[in-house]
């Protein structure tokens, strides 16, 4: 099992350069929307990641024509005998797996696709997916692990208003990519305004679908019977430039991020603003200095465009070295702290009181290296950001979860001055 170890220091700048990819969260929905045509699609951005491998590996299982990944580009193209079954051995390693079954549902009428298990930041439940189907008039089953999903007599889903209980991401990428073959009109009302739900729902315009409030939360789609091939570029995956835009604002230095979107980062800069970052944003790029200790910032997580959850564990690395105190709660998943204990391993002081977080931030020279476990994708990279401080030797294990969402992380730290490598280690993924 590989392991990252890093070598910290209090003094370290991080100086230069870095490239950042394609969205994971937009690149995995607009994969699996490729299912909604027999013409092939071309992809752009895609980053190389370890979830797009499995949705690539998924895609090919279903009997799909898959290009390999080569300088961020992929063709895909489902035609031909197309199975409709996402066995438990994929889903399980990739919850958005769970986002072929309203492809499937809607361009074949039938759609088993393995329950997600349970996972580390929450029970990640996906009841409302199956209310929106069955709201489209989708019969739906579970079935030895599976559900099994069936469109109405004739095959196709019918339009429908659909309220989510609560906002979801993939639920509303799920819907609005059965919706847009259905017969009729569909009403996504509560929808996620994520901007990786408006680049899903700016291709399958481009695919030809009919979708009114883009960018809303409440989403008009009229059903057409077909869509056609198109080639998309993926948006830029603004919970990597702000894990590096926190790496700064812990570290210090100056580095620019390019092929960036400042424009879908708004909390996230301002929140780094108030550490103490000076930021400069152009139109693809955005440039971070910092030469101060950081300040403690408070927040609570929630959709967007508020704070993103998948940004908590970032900030809370800078928090652990911050000149005060800081609460921050998280309001999106159960289970999402994980990050702490292993952040007090390292020396911070921080203490989870139900469903917040509350950092006494320490001076960055009483942090040593020490061994953590990276539990989950944020937790890991947060932890990348404190061992990079942390004076010593620090050896973060299970980074699997790492490289499901982030490209080469060690090689585009390493090339602004960190000192870190990828290394093999004992024991098992699990
Ligand atoms: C692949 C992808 O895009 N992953 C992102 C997506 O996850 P994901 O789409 O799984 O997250 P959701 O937006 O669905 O989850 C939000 C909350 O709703 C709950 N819920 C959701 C669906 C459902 O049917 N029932 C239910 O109870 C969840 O348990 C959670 O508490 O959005 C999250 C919230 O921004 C991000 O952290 C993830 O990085
Ligand atoms: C939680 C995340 O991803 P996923 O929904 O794929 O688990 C994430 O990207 O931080």
């Amino acid at each position: 099992m590989e392991q990252l170890k890093i070598t910290g220091h209090p003094n370290l700048r991080l100086k230069g350069d870095i490239r950042v990819g394609g969205a994971k969260n937009a690149a995995l929905p607009i994969m699996c929307a490729t299912l909604l045509t027999h013409e092939p699609v071309q992809l752009r951005n895609v980053p190389s990641l370890r979830d797009i491998n499995t949705t690539m590996k998924l895609l090919r299982e279903l009997g799909v024509s898959v290009s390999e990944l080569q300088h961020d580009k992929v063709t895909v193209q489902a035609y031909g005998t197309i199975s409709t079954k996402a066995t438990y051995e994929l889903v399980k390693t990739m919850r958005a797996s769970i986002l072929v079954l309203g492809p499937l549902l809607a361009r074949f009428g039938e759609a088993w696709v393995s329950l997600p298990g349970g996972c580390a930041i929450g029970a990640r439940p996906v009841d409302q997916h199956i209310k929106g189907l069955q709201a489209m008039g989708a019969q739906i089953t579970i079935e030895h692990g599976y559900i099994h999903a069936k469109a109405p007599e004739g095959g196709r889903l019918k339009g429908a208003r659909i309220v989510t209980d609560m906002i979801t991401v993939t639920g509303t990428e799920n819907l609005l990519m059965a919706a847009v073959l259905a017969d009729g009109e569909t009403v996504l009302e509560n929808a996620a305004c994520e901007p990786e739900v408006t680049d899903l729902a700016k291709m399958l315009v481009s695919m030809g679908a009919k979708i009114e409030g883009i960018g809303s939360n409440r989403l008009m789609i009229q059903g057409v019977e077909r869509l056609h091939g198109t080639t998309h570029s993926v948006v830029s995956d603004r919970i990597e430039a702000g894990t590096f835009l926190c790496a700064v604002a812990a570290t210090g230095g100056d580095v620019r991020l390019t092929h960036v979107d400042p424009t879908i980062m708004d909390a996230v800069l301002d929140k780094l603003r108030e550490i103490g970052v000076e930021l400069e944003v152009g139109d693809t790029w955005i440039r971070a200095k910092m030469d101060a200790r950081p300040k403690p910032v408070s927040f609570r997580t929630t959709e967007y465009p508020g704070f993103p959850t998948d940004m908590q564990a970032q900030f809370m690395a800078v928090n652990a070295i911050a000149n005060g105190t800081s609460r921050v709660t998280e309001t999106i998943f159960e289970n999402r702290f994980m990050h702490v204990q292993e952040m007090n391993r390292l020396g911070a002081n921080i203490v989870v009181d139900g469903h917040t977080a509350i950092t006494e931030g320490v001076e960055s020279t009483a942090l040593s290296g020490a061994m953590v476990m990276a539990t989950d994708l944020r937790a890991s990279a947060s932890l990348v950001i404190l061992g990079m401080v942390a004076e010593g030797t620090t050896i973060v294990d299970r980074i699997y979860h790492l490289d499901r969402g982030y490209e080469r992380m060690e090689e585009k730290l390493a090339a602004v001055g960190a000192t870190i490598e990828r290394v093999s280690g004992m024991g098992e993924e699990i």
